[in-house]
């Protein structure tokens, strides 16, 4: 039995995780959930999977889960809450799926609680990846890629030595708005914007799809994840999101892999690695393969990987703050005080005004992550 804690159980891929382990209830069980407002949900995952411990964001919040349950839990809140859920003794493998930087911090103290890592939360690694890495080299925990273009590279990877590969190939679908040129993006609506054409995703990442932020963000993942440089990380076009990344060795082979979309394969690769067990997920359609289409990314299109690229190219406090800014740049966006076009330019302002720190340490990390925050809420509505 493998014991379980997920922070984010209420999102899209904490509900996937759930649902993988109720599909193989002789397999799993969960320890702990830790999730933000969304009490109505929780209270739901806590009758069916009865965990011992629950982590909501707010003691108003923790006050109506205590009221309505009817099970035995302890139910806490706020980071003391995250901390219980990350760290719990029982649990032996920790689900990182919230969004955001708010990850960070349990996912550091599930590191710290020798629990090994199920990462779906890309953001940990673009806020704190040199330090995120070397934690998890200290305490001799595996991080076990989620995230779809991570888990194929890991696949790929299985079996092979590390020195002949020769670069990483993220595939992108181009988001919601990949037919449509730059400039006819001006009047898009923010429903439109979480159209996202293969994937049901929470809507920061969806609106990250969009801007391909969710692929710049993915190459720093994958940077730190691989420990490959910069240059050796390429990402291409591919509608159809059926190849989910590629491997090229320095034979020039390829190795690829394909699948529908559907996150419960890595989310479930991950928590039964290096096993593989069945999934009932409908088998890829082979017609479909007639119909792939792959093209190289036009930086001036998407001008939010090209931020992201040079953000981790130059390292330091860069990537936290391109993070940061993003984050409330994005939520923005979704309350309606931005339009879609003013997101990379917004971002690109506060990356212009950054002093970045070299090798920063945490307290750094957290100071940049703030600054950048505040600046990007300080920006006026557009
Ligand atoms: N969805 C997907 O298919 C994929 C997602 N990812 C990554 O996984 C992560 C989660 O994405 P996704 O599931 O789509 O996001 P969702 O928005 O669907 O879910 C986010 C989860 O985090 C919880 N949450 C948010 N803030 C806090 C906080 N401060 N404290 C505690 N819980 C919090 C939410 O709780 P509540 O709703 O209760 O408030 C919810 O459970 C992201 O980093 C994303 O980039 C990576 C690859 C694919
Ligand atoms: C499912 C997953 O891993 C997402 O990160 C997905 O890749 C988003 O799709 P695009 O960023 O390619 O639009
Ligand atoms: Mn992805």
């Amino acid at each position: 039995m493998l014991y379980i804690s997920i922070l984010g159980s209420t999102g899209s891929i904490g509900q996937q995780t759930l649902d993988v382990i109720s599909e193989n209830p002789d397999r799993f069980a969960v320890v702990g959930l830790a999730a933000g407002y969304n009490w109505e949900l929780i209270l739901q995952q806590i009758e069916q999977f009865q965990p011992q411990i629950v982590a909501v964001a707010t003691e108003e919040i923790a006050a109506k889960v205590k009221l309505h349950t009817t099970k035995c839990v302890q139910v806490l809140y706020g980071e003391e809450g995250l901390t219980e859920v990350a760290t719990i003794d029982k649990a032996q493998f920790v689900v990182s799926a919230i969004v955001g930087s708010a990850g960070l911090a349990p996912t550091l103290q599930a590191i710290e609680a020798r629990k090994t890592i199920g990462l779906a939360n890309k953001e940990t690694l673009v806020t704190a990846g040199h330090i995120v890495m070397s934690k998890a080299k200290q305490y001799g925990v595996p991080i076990l890629p989620i995230d779809s273009e991570h888990s194929a590279i890991f696949q790929c990877l299985q079996g092979e030595n590390s020195a002949s590969v020769e670069r990483l190939i993220l595939t992108a679908s181009g988001g919601a708005f990949r037919d449509k040129k730059r400039e006819e993006l001006r009047d898009v609506t923010v429903e439109a914007a979480l159209q996202h054409p293969n994937w049901q995703m929470g809507a920061k990442i969806t609106i990250d799809s969009a801007t391909m932020m969710n692929k710049g963000l993915e190459v720093i993942e994958a940077h730190w994840l691989f420990q490959l440089s910069f240059t050796k990380i390429d990402c291409i076009l591919h509608r159809e999101s059926i190849v989910h990344s590629m491997v090229e060795f320095s034979d020039r082979a390829l190795k690829a892999q394909l699948g529908t979309p559907d996150m419960r394969v890595p989310i479930q690769y991950a928590m039964t690695y290096p096993e593989r067990i069945p999934l009932n997920t409908p088998p890829l359609d082979w017609g479909k393969l007639a119909e792939l289409h792959f093209a190289p990314v036009d930086f001036e299109r998407y001008p939010a990987l090209k931020l992201a690229y040079q953000c981790g190219t130059s390292g330091g406090t860069m990537p936290t703050v391109l993070n940061a800014a993003n984050e409330i740049i994005v939520g923005r966006f979704l309350k309606g005080e931005f339009p879609f076009l003013e997101i990379e330019p917004a971002i690109e302002s506060i990356l212009s005004k950054h002093e970045s720190i070299p090798d920063p340490n945490l307290e750094e990390i957290w100071a940049a992550d703030q600054w950048a925050r505040h600046m990007a809420a300080e920006i006026p509505n557009k």
